[in-house]
């Protein structure tokens, strides 16, 4: 091999943590076989360096590659489509929904092959909204990057992307997960076998390019000779998107030759260095934040208690007297037990039951025989 693509590999004393990629793409772009070809590619290593590989698409029939936790174990799509009488999407968006309510005990497996392992490598589902438009995704993708250094590997159909619409497309998508996630991000041009992806990267490099790859294509005037709408929709975004391409890796690669694959794994780890530096101080200052605000929210409401107890007293100098602590009554509470006053009512003639909600399906619930009180 040329590349020493086994991130830990043995230079540093302490073993480094895995990186996690995240594989993303439009459906039939080559997500599955770009991951069989990276998980080839790193057991063939010297000695061999497995990945560990999740498969988070519970529609997949089958994956080129042994998986080692795979959501269709987890979850049955079919059932829960019948179960809550959906639709495919939404049986796949339901099963990732589900799948993720077990998501920290994925990870604590995860952490366990930590010292083994150099790469954990997600496989997500075909229809790449449901990865990242969903809540779930988005709580995958955000536990995942809090663990471990993590980069999100944008898979194209790189000939489906040679005309300049649809290249700005699928550029508009992947700039809208780039901002959603914040994380390092490596845009992967697949199926270079069939088609170089130079012009995308001179698109990228040279928005004037584009420019003129836009004018020349078929459609961009009017019947008057006028730029089109989308023509000039097109011109502004290429402008807009120069400064997105500079926060990008862009690799060519082949799953079904292996092209450019030692490429991708350099990109990998120029992004572990990314998410040291920038994303973790990131994720640290949000923290900070975010339990600054807690601190300053419970602080609000103990002085909002204090003010409205200053005003009773005020207003009631009575009731203040009343409400003075009696040393004996604590003495009285403490042989009692002097625990909080939670009451067990798992006695009562109708204790607050569980009721299975998944056992019943959507719209059919006249026929489940649901408990009553006696
Ligand atoms: N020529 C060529 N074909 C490829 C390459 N990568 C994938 N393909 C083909 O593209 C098609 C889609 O590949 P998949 O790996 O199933 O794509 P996917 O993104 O996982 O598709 P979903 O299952 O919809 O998520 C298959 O026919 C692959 O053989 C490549 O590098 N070169």
């Amino acid at each position: 091999m040329d590349t020493d693509t086994s991130a830990a590999s043995s230079s540093g004393d302490a073993k480094k943590k895995p990186v996690v990629i995240i594989t993303i793409g439009m459906a039939g772009a080559g997500k599955s076989t770009f991951v069989q070809r990276i998980n080839a590619h790193l057991h063939a290593q010297t000695p061999p360096a497995p990945p560990y590989i999740l498969n988070l698409d519970p529609a997949v029939a089958s994956t080129p590659f042994e998986t080692n936790i795979d959501i269709r174990d987890t979850v049955d799509y079919h059932e829960v489509m019948k179960q809550y009488n959906l639709g495919p999407n939404g049986g796949i968006l339901t099963a990732l929904n589900l799948f993720t309510t077990k998501f920290d005990q994925v990870l604590e497996l995860v952490e366990k092959r930590a010292e083994t392992v150099d790469y954990v490598i997600l496989d997500t589902p075909g229809q790449i909204e449901i990865f990242t438009w969903s809540a779930s995704g988005a709580i995958i993708t955000d536990a995942v990057a809090s663990s471990f250094p993590t980069v999100i590997a944008y898979i194209i159909d790189t000939p489906r992307s040679s005309s300049p619409a649809t290249f700005m497309s699928n550029m508009l998508y992947a700039c809208s997960i780039l901002y959603k996630t914040k994380l390092p991000f490596i845009l992967v041009f697949n199926k270079t076998d069939v088609q170089k992806h130079d012009f995308a990267l001179e698109w990228m490099h040279d928005f004037e390019a584009f420019q003129m790859a836009l004018a020349g294509h078929q459609g961009t005037t009017d019947d008057e000779g006028e730029p089109t709408y989308m023509n000039s929709l097109m011109n502004s975004m290429s402008l807009v998107l120069d400064e997105f391409y500079k926060h990008l890796k862009a690799v060519g690669v082949s799953s079904m030759t292996g092209d450019g694959v030692d490429e991708f794994f350099k990109a990998v780890e120029a992004s572990r260095e990314e998410y040291e530096k920038e994303y973790l101080p990131e994720l640290a200052r949000a923290r900070a934040v975010r339990e600054q605000t807690l601190q300053r929210s419970k602080e609000e409401s103990m002085s909002r208690v204090m003010k409205d107890l200053t005003v009773d007293r005020e207003r009631n100098p009575g009731a203040a007297l009343a409400d003075r602590w009696d040393p004996e009554e604590e003495v009285e509470e403490e042989e009692d037990g002097g625990e909080l006053n939670l009451i067990d009512r798992s006695d009562d003639p109708w204790p607050g039951q569980y009721i299975d909600l998944t056992q019943s399906r959507r719209g059919q619930t006249e026929g489940v025989a649901w408990p009553r009180p006696t």
